[in-house]
């Protein structure tokens, strides 16, 4: 069965709008208090991407999370980029990966002012550069993951670097599928996730993923070990309280491995 990783960023997001002027007795711990919700409903893990602007997750809330994954067994899955750009707020990426050794270590190629992560490495640029890291992190004990287009190339040179596994990218798939006509990149990343496996690559994927597309991801794409999920989870959440959403997705996942 897929995996339920639930990404923690927004409720970070949340937090950090008002945790300037009124950090409260409530706010320092939410992020804390969601991973024990979300872990309590069904959730297999938990997932942070923080960003060298601190715009949501804070490494701090990464300490606490690997607290929290400890002691209740399950994964932390830690995101980022661990090539540090000059003069950013917090030490580097990898600095942080190698002191939390968190269970796996999905390293994403965002430029440190970008939106949101939108695209998976360049490996014929960047694969020399990133191998070396790569190998310290497995030292580290840390699963290693490259976030990925669904593109042979790149799941080769993934495999060529040490990686572990591949997260694919599946953004260009979620609005294809909200358009109605999804069949090519499902055609895409099974055929990816089959390239994968083939080199001995686990396969997992996100970005995008929400309650009316992951089911038939999952169903059409085989071999999918983890999905992790964020975005579309928290929001939901809102409406429907954490333990109905992350039931839900855990039910979607499910009903589709079934
Ligand atoms: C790597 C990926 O696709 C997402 O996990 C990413 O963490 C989303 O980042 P934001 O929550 O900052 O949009
Ligand atoms: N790796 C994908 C992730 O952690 C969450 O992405 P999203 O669901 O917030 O788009």
């Amino acid at each position: 069965m897929t995996l339920l990783s639930v990404n923690l960023n927004k409720v970070a997001l949340m937090r950090n709008a008002r945790a300037g002027t009124h950090p409260g007795p409530l706010a320092r711990p939410r992020v804390e208090r969601a991973a024990e919700a979300v872990l309590d409903a069904g959730a297999s893990g938990l997932t942070l991407h923080p960003r060298p602007d601190r715009r949501h997750a804070l490494p701090e809330d990464a300490y606490a999370l690997a607290r929290i994954a400890h002691a209740r067994g399950v994964e932390l899955n830690l995101e980022g980029n661990p090539f540090s750009a000059p003069g950013e707020s917090y030490p580097g990426f990898e600095s942080l990966l190698l002191d939390i050794g968190p269970d796996q270590a999905t390293l994403v190629p965002d430029a440190s002012d970008q939106r949101t992560s939108d695209h998976g490495w360049d490996l014929a640029r960047d694969g020399d550069r990133l191998a070396p890291i790569v190998r310290r992190l497995k030292e580290r004990g840390c699963r290693v993951s490259l976030f990925v287009d669904p593109v042979g190339d790149s799941i080769r040179r993934a495999a060529d670097v040490g990686a572990d596994r591949v997260e694919l990218y599946t953004g260009p798939y979620a609005w294809a599928a909200a358009s109605g006509d999804a069949r090519e990149e499902l055609d895409r990343h099974a055929a990816a996730s089959e390239t994968a496996r083939g080199l001995g690559l686990g396969v997992n994927a996100g970005h995008d993923l929400d309650l009316t597309n992951v089911g038939m991801y999952v169903q059409s794409v085989p071999g999918v070990l983890e999905v992790s999920i964020g975005q579309a989870l928290v929001s939901d959440a809102l409406e429907m309280g954490w333990a109905r959403a992350v039931s839900a997705y855990v039910d979607a996942l499910t009903g589709a491995s079934a």
